[in-house]
């Protein structure tokens, strides 16, 4: 599904607060008051966000600092921890996805999750990236479904690839090809946002590089959300980088902005190495 957005994008937020830069393109996904709970225990605080569509928003911090808990945020994988408990507004397409009225399995569709180790399923290749549109009822025929498994994995950059051996195990890939391989199947239903936790934490320098350009190819159709621990990759993928620190968003703004000319004095330790 293409981006339903057709009015002209405001130049800036009418909510701008004050750790927000100066050009915001318009929100795909428009955070409000985001605070998460694990049993009594606060691990989200009070963060507002908004994420741009067709661009990268990296998000970086030091461990434990809740990136991936907040990322979880965004697709309601929270909702598959027992202790955990989210407060706040996720507006997606005018909606709020934390009400009760949406479906998370429908929303999972919508916002695809690419994951740190590669975890396509003990089946084929073909049938990798065909579940989902069958299950979710989005081929008329088994032409259509040919059509899509194709259409996904040429855009996860794979099809050349694997176009020969489609019948062949998921698991018989590479390291990188099985993260390209999730890629394609998060493609393969049609989502309008991806959330990438440490995609290529698992992989070689080669195999991560293919995915960066992926990552780059990518976000001209898609809202992508990137958790890194590496700054030299969210400064090469990211056109916006938010900063986490102890649950906190420090600072968020133009990825360029955040690495040369940061406001607070947190992020500047942080993206200098001096902790984390
Ligand atoms: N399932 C859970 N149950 C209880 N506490 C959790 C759970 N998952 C995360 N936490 C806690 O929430 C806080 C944020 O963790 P989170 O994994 O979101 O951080 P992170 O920035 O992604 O860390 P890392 O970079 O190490 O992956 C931490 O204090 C962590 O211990």
């Amino acid at each position: 599904m293409e981006s339903t957005v057709t009015s002209a994008p405001p130049a800036t937020s009418p909510g701008t607060q004050a750790n927000e830069p100066e050009r915001l393109t318009f929100p795909r996904i428009e955070c409000r008051d985001i605070n998460v709970f694990y049993g009594d225990k606060q691990a989200i605080f009070d963060i507002s966000l908004p994420i741009p569509d067709r661009s990268v928003t990296a998000l970086i911090g030091p461990s434990g600092c809740g990136k991936s808990t907040f990322l979880r945020c965004l697709n309601r994988m929270n909702d598959t921890i027992e202790s955990c408990r989210v407060e706040g507004q996720i507006i997606m397409d005018g909606e709020n996805i934390n009400d009760a009225a949406i479906d998370p399995v429908l929303l999972r569709s919508r916002v695809g999750m690419v994951f740190q180790k590669p975890n396509p399923f003990p089946k084929s290749i073909y049938d990798n990236i065909s579940y989902g549109p069958r299950i979710h009822g989005l081929a008329a025929s088994r032409e259509d479904l040919d059509g899509m498994v194709e259409k996904s994995l040429r855009r996860a950059g794979l099809w050349e690839e694997v176009k020969d051996r489609l019948t062949a195990p998921a698991n018989s890939l590479s390291g990188g090809q099985q993260q390209r391989l999730c890629i394609a199947r998060a493609i393969a239903v049609q989502p309008e946002v991806i959330l990438m936790d440490e995609p290529c934490s698992a992989l070689d320098p080669v195999a991560t590089a293919r995915i960066e350009e992926l990552i780059d190819e990518l976000r001209k159709r898609y809202c992508i959300v990137i958790v890194t621990h590496s700054m030299q990759q969210a400064a090469r993928v990211s056109q916006r980088t938010a900063f986490f620190h102890l649950g906190i968003l420090v600072e968020m703004g133009e990825t360029d902005q955040i690495f040369t000319n940061p406001r607070e004095r947190r992020t500047e330790d942080y993206i200098t190495g001096r902790f984390g």
